[in-house]
């Protein structure tokens, strides 16, 4: 299935900041560093229905996402992306399986295994509890499964390890890569953390003050230095 990532629009918020994006993302994990305020968040925001474009379009593979020339603007909940917040946002009454039997509500042929996941992010033993009750590296392991569990033909990391206490970091940055890499998600992922960006992407975009020209084939290598 194709699902390159193509995006062409401008944006304005409501405070006066502007976001002007010309992107195309091929790879299966791609980066997007910038410094704060640059407006990663409000890319992710667009890209996800949170937020509407003035002007542009966004296409996942063949779907239009957004075309404002055409008035198409597809609604968060049809979109088919997965997305992890800083914070977890879990359902705190709800105990853990039935926070992600919730991601896995939707019916169809692209559901992914929920046993599978929740055996790759090593789940099983709090099932029953509450998000309330659980450790923050344990609570972030869950909001995962369930932005996973619906089968999402793009996964969006905001910031995934910032609510997440220093020395479980890497061990979260570990979980994250071995689910994308098992599940085979296109991601785009918005870290600080040098560690996962180098861990798990192949490409890195950078945005400046709301600015992004990037294409998949003209990113930086991990490899190379890194704005993050
Ligand atoms: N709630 C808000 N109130 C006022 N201005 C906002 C708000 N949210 C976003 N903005 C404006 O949008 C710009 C981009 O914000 P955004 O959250 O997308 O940046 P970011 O790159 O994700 O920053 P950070 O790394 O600090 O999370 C900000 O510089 C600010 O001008």
């Amino acid at each position: 299935m194709n699902n390159t990532l193509s995006i062409n629009c401008r944006y304005q918020h409501a405070s006066g900041f502007k976001l002007d994006v010309v992107m195309n993302a091929t790879d299966t994990v791609t980066a997007i560093c910038g410094s704060s305020g640059s407006g990663k968040t409000t890319l992710l925001s667009l890209i996800a229905g949170l937020a509407i474009p003035e002007s542009g379009f966004i296409c996942l593979g063949d779907q239009v996402l957004v075309d404002t020339t055409k008035s198409i603007f597809v609604t968060p909940e049809r979109r088919q992306i997965g997305v992890l917040f800083q914070e977890n946002r879990l359902f705190p009454h709800l105990k853990v399986k039935a926070n992600i039997e919730y991601g896995n509500r939707r019916r169809g042929d692209d559901q992914v295994c929920v046993a599978k996941l929740i055996k790759t992010l090593e789940i099983q033993h709090v099932l029953g509890r509450y998000p309330g009750s659980l450790s923050g590296g344990q609570q972030q392991r869950v909001a995962l499964a369930r932005a996973i569990a619906s089968g999402p033909r793009l996964l969006l990391l905001d910031e995934p390890l910032t609510a997440v206490e220093e020395s479980l970091r890497e061990q979260i940055s570990t979980y994250i890569e071995r689910v994308v890499e098992e599940f085979q998600i296109p991601t785009l992922l918005v870290s600080h953390n040098r560690l996962l960006v180098e861990q798990i992407a192949q490409g890195v975009f950078t945005i400046e003050n709301g600015f992004l020209r990037a294409d998949s084939i003209n990113s930086n290598c991990y490899s190379q230095p890194c704005c993050c």
